[in-house]
């Protein structure tokens, strides 16, 4: 993974092994195995995947440490949960004691300083066994060095514990829900869409079936699933507003005067849906993305799911591969079915309103095993 994050310049999460997000998929795959064997089989995908995303970004960036994790997942969970929707202090920035007279300005303090003190004690964790793996090698021992986030930023001394702090917090907000938001809802579209669920199952069986697993280095020549990414990231961009920008001086934009100061906030969601650059737009069509140079990567105005520009998303190409890696492992291990005798065309996509879309339903469905 490699992140431009403000005051450092780069840091590189080098190995799949550092983030080691293929053995928090397995276990993901394990849970649905054993849920397919219950009574009813039905799970809640959408819970399932949102702690196998909390599980993938923060092993990225600390590893597991025993009951700090949980502790940490959880604050980060309740502050996720406070910044997401809108506040009537957003609709009138100009009456500061709004945040103060709601509470939410103390709501915030107390989770933020709740974040730091756990925040604290994962770093002494790493430090310490940082400094003990340092002793033993110089005893001669083999001992092989963990290069998790928080590691890259102690070896680099000048950072003080507050910026460690600050950029572990916002890389778990960021990259958390993100990615669980994204399966949740291009797994709900397939389930709408058998047609399309069957044509990417049959191209990752295809590729994998021989090895009998999914693996990282195959994901790469899965050209459908790219576009069923694609389609998903289109129609159901995690962050539907970006991140709000200021006008730096006075600007036109599309016959408007927007003067300096002004609070823009894109609209990505509907820049996905905009009739006059998609055909069909409303449609989960994977197809439209085939022989297509149209990218995520900022180049491409119509399709902004990850921002532009310099405050474009850093974690990118490490949330794609995440979200990739889980759809090929529900594909490949499993055929799902909506619980009773409900019809795929009458599932519930209800969006929750807010600075992310979800789910407004968990997606309940049912995991039968391609293999025994
Ligand atoms: C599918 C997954 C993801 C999506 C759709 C997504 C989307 C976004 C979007 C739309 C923005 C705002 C960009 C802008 O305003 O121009 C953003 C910012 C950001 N994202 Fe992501 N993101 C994802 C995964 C991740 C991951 C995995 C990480 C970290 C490991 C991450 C780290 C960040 C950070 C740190 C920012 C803030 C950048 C800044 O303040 O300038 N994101 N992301």
């Amino acid at each position: 993974m490699h992140l431009q994050l403000g005051q450092l310049s780069h840091v590189i999460i080098s190995t799949p092994e550092a983030a080691n997000r293929g053995q928090e998929v397995d276990k993901l795959v394990l849970d649905l195995r054993r849920a397919s064997a219950d009574a009813s089989g039905v799970v809640d995908l959408s819970r399932m995947v949102e702690k196998l995303s909390a599980a993938v970004i923060s092993r990225a960036l600390f590893g597991t440490i025993r009951g700090l994790n949980q502790a940490f997942l959880t604050v980060a969970d309740n502050i996720s949960d406070v910044l997401s929707g809108f506040r009537m202090s957003d609709l009138y920035p100009s009456l500061t004691f709004l945040p103060v007279l709601s509470g939410f300005e103390g709501k915030l303090k107390s989770m933020r300083e709740g974040a730091s003190s756990i925040l604290d004690a994962i770093i002494d964790e790493r430090r310490s066994k940082r400094s003990s793996s340092r002793s033993s090698r110089e005893g001669g021992e083999e001992e092989e060095e963990e290069d998790y986030l928080v590691d890259v930023l102690l070896k680099i001394q000048e950072n003080p514990d507050q910026i460690i702090k600050a950029v572990t917090l916002e890389l778990f907000l960021a990259g958390g829900h993100t990615s669980a938001n994204l399966i949740e809802w291009t797994m709900s579209e397939m389930m709408k869409q058998p047609r399309v669920m069957q044509k990417a199952q049959d191209e990752v069986r295809q590729a994998f079936d021989e090895k009998g697993d999914v693996d990282e280095v195959g994901l790469h020549g899965l050209e459908y699933l790219d576009c069923v990414v694609k389609e998903g990231l289109r129609l159901h961009p995690p962050g539907p507003l970006l991140l709000p920008r200021e006008s730096r001086e006075d600007a036109k934009l599309c016959g408007y005067m927007v003067p300096v100061g002004t609070k823009v906030v894109v609209n990505a969601w509907a820049i996905g849906r905009d009739p006059r650059y998609w055909s069909d737009a409303e449609e989960f069509y994977p197809e439209r993305f085939v022989d297509c140079s149209i990218d995520y990567k900022g180049n491409d105005f119509q399709f902004v799911p990850f921002g532009a520009g310099r405050r474009m998303c850093p974690g990118y190409g490490f949330g794609i591969e995440v979200v990739k890696l889980t759809l090929a492992n529900l594909l490949f291990h499993f055929s799902w079915r909506l619980p009773g005798d409900s019809r795929p065309e009458s599932l519930d996509m209800t969006e929750t309103v807010g600075a992310s879309i979800a789910r407004k339903y968990p997606l309940r469905v049912i995991p039968v095993p391609y293999r025994p």
